[in-house]
């Protein structure tokens, strides 16, 4: 199966057969088929006491929660409510081998879904573990259209550690601007920041104080922001899984006065570490095991802080409730404020202690085919501010890449080949971008199919004097080896040497660069299709942080017609 490989044995037998079968995607004999029926569509809530407009699916944000077992067959048949707006929804970490026309991506594997139409999605869950899904159209993230994924192991079979409850934690970033408004301010001139966000949300409830409101419809007892309470049982073990949908922030998560072992990120695990809190960036997942084992007469804060940038948005709270106390009862002491938000090192800390579990380790390949280097800056093109890629900001073309590749409609976009790295020898990461020559693109990465491809994310100062900010980049289509993350100019010569992980890497599908600092991935070109890779911080893909790649379209099936009609893809014959 591509982009599967034998775990290494490491002398635990069980372990081996089971990483076995949890890599085979073989339909087991147990699979079925998960049916969803979801309608999109604006409402009036109110998920941090303020009103506004938010994009919910059958009525809720979060959205429902699906639930499958490994093998199965995920349906969801998503009915485009919004009236004036086009839609379509991603499977955040779900590689759909053989579906690439239901990843979701509008621009580059599909059409956007119309206004009343009705677009089904059917991919296998071939992997167990904690993933996401979410809007993919303009910044429709932002407002609201997200929700979980727990893909739980076939029968029979069991986790490498023992839990006794399975609960979800989702967290986000709140604006009170409209998306549209946001997303006008980005693309104009001047340039309008988004700004920090107005709350922070836990599982979609947050809290504004509604005496800064104005004339907005706020209410402080509504109980659409109450917070979010995680009763639990002392003496009890509890698997959280915890996953950040943040538009911008880089989160810390921290449980007062309880530690958490980290086991699973994005569908992988993790040699089990413990953590006093963590580091979560968008588009991550991440399990983590809590023992309810602190005085029981009390309940304690679950904090959600911002790190990376400068914080300017209270601390999100949840109540950790031990039963059978009030599940209201305020908490006695002050919530937890997280590390400093700029120590970057224990944020670097942590990414590199995060190693695949003993007996789950899949290794990569010891030699490279390609390796890209990507120069991530910030650039002023015509008057804009925008984001680039080795001086190339992505703008998405008006059909489909899949569509247009497949089908050999060469002039709907640039037919270049966009560049491999950036002038090293010139270029200083630690000063203001200047980059005069940054342009727009919509050039596609062609990879060779099967081929192992290295890629180097540099980061930069911003345009901001002294700031370079984390980056967290999400691939489609595949998991990645986190090879390595160092500080400053990744050196081609020692850095793999002295800092690579060849030996026991995660796989993940999102990895942060760190400010003024380097991260190294690897993966195989083995899953026909065309990829986007981005960076997850939703106004920084909006603002041209992204690429695509192409591997194998020659080998995908026909093109099922229901992706087409924008674009030169109403031209083309639909059967
Ligand atoms: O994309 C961004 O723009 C601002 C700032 O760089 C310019 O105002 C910011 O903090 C971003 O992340």
């Amino acid at each position: 199966m591509e982009g599967c490989r034998a775990p290494l044995l490491n002398g635990w037998i069980t372990p081996f057969i089971m990483g076995f079968l949890l890599c085979m995607s073989i339909p087991l004999a147990s699979a079925k088929v998960r049916r969803y029926r979801w309608e999109v569509t604006y409402e009036l809530q109110s998920p941090d006491c303020l009103e506004k407009l938010v994009i919910a699916i059958n009525g809720r944000t979060p959205g429902p929660t699906i639930m499958a077992q490994q093998g199965d067959t995920v349906i969801v048949e998503v009915k485009n409510g919004l009236l004036t707006e086009n839609t379509a929804i991603h499977w955040h970490g779900i590689r759909q081998i053989g579906t690439p026309w239901s990843d979701g991506t509008e621009g580059v594997t599909q059409c956007p879904i119309l206004p009343g139409e009705t677009f089904v999605y059917k991919f296998v869950v071939d992997r167990p573990g904690t993933y996401i899904y979410h809007a993919h159209y303009g910044m429709q993230r932002s407002a609201g259209l997200y929700g979980s994924i727990h893909v739980s192991l076939p029968d029979g079979i069991s986790e490498p550690f023992a839990y006794d409850y399975d609960r979800n934690i989702v967290l986000n970033d709140w604006w009170h601007k409209t998306t549209h408004e946001q997303a006008a301010g980005l693309s104009s001139i001047p340039f309008v920041w988004v700004k920090e966000p107005q709350s922070l949300l836990i599982n979609g409830r947050g809290w504004f104080n509604c005496s800064q409101a104005g004339t907005a419809v706020c209410n402080s007892t509504n109980p659409q922001c109450s917070p979010f309470v995680l009763t639990v049982v002392p003496g009890k073990t509890y698997r959280l899984r915890i996953s950040s949908l943040a538009s911008l922030s880089a989160f810390n998560f921290e449980i007062e006065g309880h530690n958490m072992t980290v086991v699973e990120t994005d569908g992988h695990y993790v040699e089990p570490f413990v953590v006093k809190n963590l580091n979560i960036y968008s588009g991550e997942t991440y399990s983590v095991l809590v023992v309810a084992d602190q005085e029981p007469s009390r309940n304690y804060w679950a904090a959600l802080n911002v790190v990376s940038r400068k914080p300017d948005t209270p601390t999100g709270l949840a109540i950790f409730n031990y039963y059978p106390n009030h599940p209201r009862r305020r908490p006695p002491t002050a919530p937890p404020a997280g590390p400093l938000w700029n120590d970057t090192e224990y944020r670097l800390n942590q990414s590199l202690k995060i190693r695949a579990r003993r007996g789950y380790v899949y290794p990569p390949p010891t030699t490279t085919d390609r390796v890209i280097t990507l120069l991530n800056t910030q650039n002023r093109i015509d008057g804009h501010t925008r984001w680039a890629v080795n001086n190339i900001s992505f703008t998405l073309p008006h059909t489909p890449y899949l569509i247009a590749l497949k089908h050999k409609l060469h002039h709907t976009f640039s037919q270049s080949a966009p560049p491999e790295t950036y002038d090293r020898a010139n270029y200083d990461i630690f000063k203001q971008a200047a980059n005069p020559n940054a342009t727009y693109s919509d050039a596609v990465y062609r990879l060779k199919f099967n081929s192992t491809v290295d890629i180097i994310l540099q980061n930069a100062n911003s345009m901001v004097p002294n700031n370079s900010e984390t980056h967290p980049w999400h691939l489609h289509g595949h998991d990645f080896w986190v090879l390595g993350h160092g500080p400053g100019v990744f050196d081609p010569v020692n850095d793999p040497l002295r800092k690579y992980n060849l030996v026991d890497p995660i796989m993940k599908n999102t990895v942060a660069v760190h400010p003024y600092g380097w991260t190294a991935i690897r993966f195989v070109a083995d899953n026909p299709g065309v990829w986007a890779f981005h960076c997850h911080i939703e106004s920084h893909f909006f603002m041209g942080m992204g690429i695509v790649f192409e591997e194998g379209v020659e080998r995908v099936g026909r093109l099922p017609a229901a992706i087409m009609g924008c674009g030169d893809s109403h031209r083309l014959p639909r059967h």
